[in-house]
């Protein structure tokens, strides 16, 4: 586990190994960079990057055997006290590894694991990394017993059933982690249970849910605070934000909306992770709008922004309606900002420019035809007062010359009460 930041920082060495047998999980000098970041933010220090280019990796030591001599010179070198992989490991590679190094070996997933778990906050937050954890635990544990045993040489020999010393302190430890595994899962799925609850209710108010999704770092919890005034802390570290956050936004005259702030994306995502924040990123799959937040700031952003997507289809919100925003438009020439389209805008969630242009997308795009009129009924017409009560939110009735009621009404009811209103401007067609 790497010190915060207060304690000694690990020096480490970062590896990456690019091949293309392992496609997504190649390492490049961008994804090592992002390394270096996310080693920044789980408070150590990168004391040097080592980047291979092989054709496969090694079943055994992953890169090179002779790339294994030169990093541990390296780590002799710089005196490092950790090195890092960009690629994910298996538990044997880990292991080996360790040996051959004489330092701890983490890889990105393990790394990443380790930031969530210095973050997270809540009940639920720790809830969710703990799952992570066990999950990622598991198949590294049973692998360093069977070697254990393997150097011991007293089980694995005897007729098949008879279990060595080593077997069975696995089975044990093996035994305690599922249990814990089901306890953690039982618990989350309380949390889950809990929400869809508090969903419900949201429904039967009709209060639509606008979903803040995002890589990590894209500005996600400054647009939220920018947009409803609230106080999530936005820092300049990967990971900021765990627990999804929500207000409620004021969009225009006829439309509320909750507004949620979301856990980060980022490539390569341990699967663990996505599994056990899925109580979590639920809330997507219910959303009636997702704002993807993207840093135009990044040279990056495209390839971040299809991470982004990808994620989005592994969850199944693909079919919810998105609007593209551009962030950090004041970080960029002005000449570099994206086109404006229909469902794309350029912000910059620090300044609030353009964050105007944005609400009213948002009102469109979730504008289900919704007006508040003036509605001058006859008294004779009085029963349809009665249907306005039932269908619509009535505001405010007075009694003049006519029943002048000012009410929020949903298209069907404008429909009915259309010769008696004035005011009642129709939908705008400037979209879809
Ligand atoms: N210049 C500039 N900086 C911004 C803008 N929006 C956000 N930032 C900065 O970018 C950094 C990250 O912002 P956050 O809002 O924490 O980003 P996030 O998407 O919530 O990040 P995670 O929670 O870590 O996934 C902070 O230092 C912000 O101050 C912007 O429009 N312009
Ligand atoms: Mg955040």
């Amino acid at each position: 586990m790497l010190p915060k930041k207060e304690e000694i920082r690990d020096k480490v060495v970062l590896v990456g190994l690019n091949s293309p047998v392992l496609r997504e999980d190649s390492a490049t000098e961008e994804s090592m960079d992002e390394l270096s970041a996310l080693v920044e933010t789980a408070g150590g220090e990168t004391a040097g990057i080592v980047l291979q280019n092989r054709p496969t990796p090694d079943p055994r030591t992953f890169i090179g055997e002779g790339k294994v001599a030169e990093v541990q010179l390296y780590v002799e070198n710089v005196g490092a006290t950790m090195v890092i992989f960009d690629n994910n490991l298996s538990p044997s590679q880990q292991r080996v590894l360790t040996e051959l190094l004489g330092v701890q070996v983490l890889d990105r997933c393990g790394l990443i694991l380790d930031i969530f778990a210095q973050r997270a906050k809540t009940k639920e937050g720790r809830l969710q990394v703990e799952l992570a954890q066990y999950r990622y635990l598991l198949p590294r544990l049973i692998g360093m017993w069977s070697h254990l045993e393997r150097q011991g040489g007293t089980s694995g020999k005897g007729p098949i059933g008879s279990k060595g010393p080593g077997e069975t302190q696995l089975e044990t430890d093996r035994r305690l982690i599922n249990k814990k595994i089901d306890k953690i899962r039982a618990d989350l799925e309380e949390v889950r249970r809990v929400r869809a609850t508090q969903r419900q209710q949201r429904q039967k108010n009709e209060i639509p849910v606008v979903a803040i999704v995002g890589y990590t770092n894209a500005g996600k919890s400054t647009l939220l605070n920018q947009l409803t005034g609230a106080a999530i802390p936005a820092n300049n570290r990967l990971f900021d934000t765990l627990d999804t956050t929500s207000r409620l936004l004021t969009v225009s005259d006829t439309m509320d909306v909750v507004v949620s702030d979301t856990v980060g994306f980022i490539r390569k995502l341990p699967h663990q992770l996505v599994e056990a924040f899925k109580a979590t990123l639920e809330e997507l799959e219910y959303a009636d709008l997702l704002l993807h937040v993207i840093d135009v700031s990044n040279t990056e952003w495209q390839h971040q922004a299809e991470v982004v997507e990808k994620l989005i289809v592994e969850l199944g919100a693909n079919e919810i309606p998105r609007i593209d925003v551009f962030n950090k438009c004041d970080r960029v020439e002005a000449g570099d900002l994206r086109p404006h389209g229909a469902d794309i805008c350029s912000i910059s969630a620090r300044t609030g420019e353009g964050v105007d242009r944005l609400l009213e997308m948002i009102d469109r795009r979730l504008d289900k035809g919704t007006r508040r009129v003036t509605i001058h009924l006859p008294y004779d017409k009085g029963s349809l007062l009665d249907m306005l009560y039932r269908e619509a939110k009535v505001e405010s009735v007075e009694y003049s010359e006519t029943i002048d009621i000012v009410a929020v009404c949903p298209p069907k009811v404008l429909g009915q009460i259309g010769d008696y209103t004035q005011d009642w401007t129709p939908p705008k067609e400037d979209w879809e």
